[in-house]
């Protein structure tokens, strides 16, 4: 943070030295690109990286934002409470156009449809007396990082993107000249259904070219950070030649590296948090050819039945300077109800990196990963807790990218719903999923990653009649991983999937390890596992051509 005023202020007095104003460092030719953008400057007043207790006084005054016991800011999001996919959309214009997957994912937008969209962000804002600014980073390696401006007219989310993006020092702030990417966030404004290609009044778009983000219609905050990681997953393979993950990262005493995938919902955060190694990251990896770093300052983690014993590195980064999302709370005690989901399920609490513990600054490894873990939320509960899968096995797992969406994280998901959500990760991709599968074939190869499937969802019955895999299993499983037991472990082939699930794991019940058993109904298992069998085959039907034919014989077999 910059110096501020030396002199201190009385209650209820305005500063008299400029270089105390919160626009402090953006002077120049800084202001000079806001006038251009469009700004109205007599106006509006610039709050740029302002402290987080500003950023507190300006969201319980503007915002009704109330302060939680532990001191973490409780704010809400309006009406959407998790992403909107469908609104989300790609400018196609001619420098990415050939390289991005257009279709249902990346929904094109014409050039004028965004200068229309833009223009309305900023006229709204232009409307606000204040309007905040968040200069910083995104990816910890210097040499790939990008500097990205967010320009929003809620204080909660200028505090969002302190906490999730790289916050810089004092000298990296001024000397932060030109953003490689600006986020216009005016979510409390809507888009107008009648401008063309608009469906709702929800819209998220992204122009590579002009290097811009427009948000409208959406407060939700998740927004912004997965903007950041749908323009890493073009900038880091096109312009850098990395691969960009949705995983979260740690390291061992030892030095080791782990991975791991996951959609939202899957276990990321919960099993990255491990006191036994330091978090590189819980979301959103770049894996270069100097190893792995994470691309955010800080976790946004679920809240839902957050638990002291159960998830205690989580809990206590539930302080001050932390954002706690559409978390009921008591209003006598001022203490968060993580159990109620009134509002949504997708609670989620977004700290800085540093509120855990053993968090590793900077967060990066130059170690290739010595595992990688698929995390798959299987609701069907037929797959087993865990299985090591073969080279070909982790191409087609990747591709498939098998899981059950959770309830909340996008909007319309109130139960776990089956889905293949390519590289683990749909909704961000913008490139044809076989360039980043190919990548991370390439790369497991070369540093001889080991590749484990970790089943986090349903055991003994699907969703409805048997349990999630209790969490204590799951770690134990993620030990196991870690300790080596399970590189030495013996192996038993299963039908169907031809998955590799070891015979015993110290301290995991047989009948848990082996689904068969734990189902009490035999006939219902074998149906759900050939159900499940048949869907793989029909979702992979669109990535056959495009891959080696061992790799399509990885997949079951009926
Ligand atoms: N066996 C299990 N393994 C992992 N998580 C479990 C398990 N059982 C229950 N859970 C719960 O599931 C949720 C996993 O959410 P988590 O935040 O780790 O997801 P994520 O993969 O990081 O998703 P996102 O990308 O949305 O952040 C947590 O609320 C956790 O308590
Ligand atoms: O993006 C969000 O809202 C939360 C998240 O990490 C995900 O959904 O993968
Ligand atoms: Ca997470
Ligand atoms: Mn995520």
């Amino acid at each position: 943070m910059p110096a501020r005023a030396a002199t201190p202020l009385r209650h209820g007095e305005e500063p008299t030295d400029p270089s105390s104003q919160p626009t402090y460092g953006l002077l120049g030719k800084d202001l000079a690109m806001f006038s251009e953008a469009g700004f109205d400057m007599d106006k509006i007043h610039l709050k740029r990286n302002a402290p987080v207790a500003q950023l507190y006084e300006d969201a319980i005054k503007y915002e009704g934002a109330v302060i939680a016991a532990s001191g973490a800011l409780i704010n809400f999001s309006g009406k959407k409470t998790g992403r909107s996919p469908k609104d989300k959309r790609i400018v196609y214009e001619e420098t990415s156009k050939d390289d991005v997957w257009w279709g249902a994912i990346n929904i094109q937008m014409d050039e004028h449809t965004f200068e229309i969209n833009r223009e309305r962000a900023i006229d709204y804002l232009n409307t606000r007396d204040n309007v905040y600014v968040f200069d910083g980073f995104a990816g910890w390696d210097p040499k790939y990082r990008i500097k990205v401006r967010v320009i929003a007219s809620r204080a909660y989310h200028a505090l969002f993107m302190h906490n999730m993006l790289i916050r810089p020092t004092a000298k990296e702030l001024e000397e932060f000249g030109t953003p490689d990417f600006t986020i216009y966030n005016a979510g409390q404004f809507p888009a107008n259904r009648f401008t063309a290609g608009m469906t709702s009044q929800t819209s998220v778009e992204v122009n590579f070219k002009r290097r811009e983000m427009v948000i409208l219609g959406t407060e939700y905050a998740g927004e912004m950070k997965k903007g950041i990681f749908s323009v890493m997953h073009y900038l880091q393979p096109v312009k850098f030649g990395n691969l960009s993950l949705h995983s979260s990262a740690n390291q061992g005493p030892d030095g080791d590296v782990s991975l791991f995938f996951g959609l939202s919902g899957t276990g990321k955060t919960t099993l990255s948090a491990d006191p036994r190694r330091s978090l590189i990251g819980d979301d959103e990896h770049v894996w270069s050819d100097n190893g792995v770093f994470n691309i955010e300052g800080g976790c946004y983690a679920k809240c839902v039945g957050l638990d002291a014993e159960k998830e205690p590195a989580i809990f206590n980064a539930v302080r001050f300077g932390s954002i706690l999302e559409n978390v009921t709370y008591d209003y006598a005690t001022r203490e968060p109800n993580y159990e109620d989901t009134g509002i949504t399920e997708n609670t989620r609490c977004a700290y800085p990196i540093e509120y855990i513990d053993n968090a590793k600054i900077p967060c990066m490894a130059n170690e290739q990963p010595k595992n990688v873990i698929y995390l798959t939320c299987d609701a069907f509960g037929v797959l087993p807790p865990v299985s090591l899968l073969d080279s070909n096995q982790a191409q087609y797992w990747f591709l498939s990218g098998y899981t059950s969406k959770t309830p909340g994280t996008e909007d319309g998901i109130a139960e776990p719903t089956p889905t293949f959500s390519t590289c683990f990760g749909a909704p961000f991709i913008i490139l044809h999923p076989s360039r980043y599968a190919s990548m991370l074939a390439k790369k497991m190869e070369a540093a001889g990653t080991r590749c484990w499937l970790i089943n986090t969802g349903w055991v003994g019955g699907a969703f409805g009649t048997g349990k999630r895999c209790p969490l204590k299993y799951t770690r134990a499983i993620v030990d196991a991983v870690h300790s080596g037991e399970l590189s030495n472990a013996q192996f038993k082939e299963t039908p169907v999937f031809g998955l590799k699930v070891p015979t015993k794991i110290e301290g995991i019940p047989d009948d848990v390890l082996n689904p068969e058993a734990a189902w009490s109904d035999k006939k219902a298992y074998q149906q759900t596992l050939e159900k499940l069998a048949g869907m793989f085959n029909k979702a992979f039907e669109r990535y056959a051509t495009e891959c080696s034919p061992e790799v399509v014989a990885a997949g079951p077999k009926l």
